[in-house]
């Protein structure tokens, strides 16, 4: 009896982070992007879009983020309604959007600096995670002489160094070799389970779903919905030969199959 009052009193629930509230949200003169969609995500979660082109991955990323204002319901992140960008939550795009001009310590210094952070302090937090994907050695180079997969892990240090408790990703692989893209995934694990971000990560392509989520939610269109939520509590990193993930790999194909035919 005193062991369960004990375990009631010490258990705290792990917030719900992300609050997508009845969401729809319609481009001018065209047809609903998105249709009601309602979504709960805790804190620290790593959660994949996956679906078919055109079902609304992004335009919810974009909600999100607050680039987009809902037509219908809310988005809440942290307890609070979104209504517009903001500092809690970063964003990674499939073509880096590094700034040119400025060095790869620069880069990384920008959003701790525009936080009006002193000097000293955002070098040392931009060099933590510059260090965390493994480019320590160039922090002095400019974007324009670094490789893809070097200019994606700087533009996810760059939005890791803002502070953010949610990271966004649209596709940030997607225009990567294979290899390449292989190689940041199991980055992008190991930082996750360092730092712990909230990830909601857009995606279409089904193997980099399953090797990076702990949650998939599948998405289909006309108009945008969420179709299918699925836990995946395998140990990262995952086999792709073993049978569980051939089996969600199946799954997966036919939900999206049969949601986009
Ligand atoms: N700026 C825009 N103006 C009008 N319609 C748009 C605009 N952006 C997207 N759409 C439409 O909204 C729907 C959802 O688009 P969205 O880009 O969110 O899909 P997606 O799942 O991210 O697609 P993809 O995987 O191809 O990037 C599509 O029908 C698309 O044509």
């Amino acid at each position: 009896m005193i062991g369960q009052a004990l375990q009631r009193q010490t258990f705290v629930p792990i917030p719900d982070f992300i609050n997508v509230d009845s969401v729809s949200f319609r481009f001018d003169g065209r047809q609903l992007a998105l249709g009601n969609v309602k979504l709960t995500i805790p804190l620290g979660q790593f959660v994949c879009l996956l679906g078919p082109s055109g079902c609304g991955k992004t335009t919810l990323l974009n909600l999100i983020a607050g680039f987009l204002a809902p037509t219908d319901g809310y988005v809440f992140v942290n307890g609070k309604v979104v209504d517009g960008p903001g500092p809690d939550r970063g964003m990674v795009f499939q073509d880096y959007s590094l700034f040119p001009w400025l060095t790869v310590l620069k880069n990384i210094e920008f959003g701790p600096d525009i936080a009006g952070m002193r000097a000293s302090a955002r070098r040392e937090r931009a060099m933590h995670y510059l260090d965390l994907v493994n480019l320590g050695h160039i922090a002095d180079s400019y974007p324009t002489q670094l490789s893809g997969g070097m200019k994606q892990r700087v533009a996810i240090a760059r939005a890791l160094a803002a502070g953010p408790k949610v990271l966004l990703m649209d596709e940030p692989f997607a225009a990567l070799d294979a290899m390449t893209r292989s190689k940041l995934q199991l980055e992008l694990i190991r930082i996750h389970e360092l730092e712990r971000p909230t990830i909601l990560f857009v995606t279409h392509n089904i193997d980099e779903a399953i090797r990076l989520a702990d949650r998939v939610l599948v998405m289909s269109p006309n108009p945008g919905r969420v179709v299918s939520d699925v836990t995946i509590d395998m140990e990262k990193p995952r086999a792709r030969t073993s049978v569980e993930f051939s089996r969600l790999y199946d799954r997966f194909e036919a939900e999206i199959g049969l949601e986009s035919s």
